[in-house]
């Protein structure tokens, strides 16, 4: 009998097996257009090129919900949130939609939305990956920014900064429809949490950083140990055997390659670098999920095609396409 070459086998009874959720979403911050980025991501074909070029087997609906039919008649600000009724209602849905995926063993991809989103998709894999496994998932979160914020750290307001928040448990709501839904099953241990990719922190998430010894690697430290390292590191943290699930804010990607985004921050990392994450990520076999977020077509009208294709560049790459 040859040994596996990888341990694909222990979390994905099937690799090429892919739930696929398309939630055109924006309300967690406040520029519209990020709703239209599924839709975008498709007709450049990407479930297409999943089932061609990377012979998955896809699920997928058909469908880029807009979860309208969830829209409160009044959601006013609540703990200097914005539409927290809305972005509650729609990440419990999507939260029910990835876990039912995860569950049967499908590798699932999210495509948003704002990165509010992941309030769902990480609750939705956490809880799977707990009843199916009995494990705790780990999150690799490549990002600009932190999205740590509770909402009394935020100076905005915009739920897309806070998700990691509520999924550590940093932000708890008794409130059933202000995330009140969210039980001990769906959180993450920040002990499992990783970010590459920083660079645009909030004071008060440096704070939240520090203070619960999460690991993150900056563009300074990108910048100084290069990418390879940065990964070595990174998988190193989480250690062999972990499911991972991959959050990609298509703002870690420096303005250059991925300029249709809503809060663009320059010096970030190149589309090769981001591939590479991807690539590595692919490689351990222990990808369960993947998001890409925050690719807002409406912004940077010129350099829409270039973020949309950086977008599917990503996601092959995740789930293996350019590895041998
Ligand atoms: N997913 C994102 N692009 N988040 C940007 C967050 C920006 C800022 N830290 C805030 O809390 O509003
Ligand atoms: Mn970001
Ligand atoms: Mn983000």
């Amino acid at each position: 009998m040859t040994a596996p070459t990888s341990n694909q086998a222990k979390f994905l009874p099937d690799r090429h097996d892919l739930g696929v959720v398309a939630v055109g979403f924006s309300g967690g911050q406040p520029k519209p257009g990020v709703d239209a980025a599924p839709m975008a991501l498709i007709e450049a074909g990407l479930i297409q090129q999943l089932e061609e070029d990377l012979e998955m087997k896809v699920s997928y609906d058909g469908t880029v919900h807009n979860y309208s039919e969830l829209l409160p008649s009044d959601d006013p600000d609540y703990r200097g949130m914005k539409r927290p009724k809305f972005a509650s209602a729609v990440t419990k849905e999507v939260s029910e939609q990835v876990y039912n995926h995860a569950k049967s063993g499908k590798l699932v991809l999210t495509l948003g939305g704002d990165h509010s989103i992941a309030i769902g998709t990480v609750s939705g894999t956490a809880k799977a990956i707990r009843e199916r496994l009995g494990r705790e998932i780990a999150v690799i979160w490549v990002d600009a920014h932190a999205d740590i914020n509770t909402p009394e750290t935020s100076d905005s307001g915009n739920i897309h900064g806070m998700p990691v928040a509520f999924l550590a448990g940093l932000a708890k709501e008794d409130r059933e429809d202000v995330f009140g839904w969210l039980k001990d099953e769906h959180r993450l241990s920040t002990k499992k949490l990783v970010y590459i990719g920083l660079r645009d922190i909030d004071r008060g998430e440096k704070t939240i950083l520090r203070e619960h010894g999460i690991k993150a690697f900056s563009m300074h430290d990108v910048d100084r140990h290069g990418i390879g390292k940065i990964m070595d590191m990174a998988l190193g943290w989480i250690g062999s055997d972990t499911p991972i699930h991959l959050s990609f804010d298509i703002d870690a990607l420096d303005p250059m390659y991925a300029p249709s985004t809503g809060t663009a921050v320059r010096g970030g990392l190149t589309l090769r670098e981001g591939d590479f994450i991807c690539e590595c990520v692919a490689e351990t076999g222990s990808l369960i999920a993947l998001d890409l977020v925050e690719v807002n077509p409406s912004l940077d009208e010129q350099g829409a095609s270039d973020t949309v294709r950086a977008g599917l560049s990503i996601v092959r790459c995740a789930l293996g396409d350019t590895l041998l």
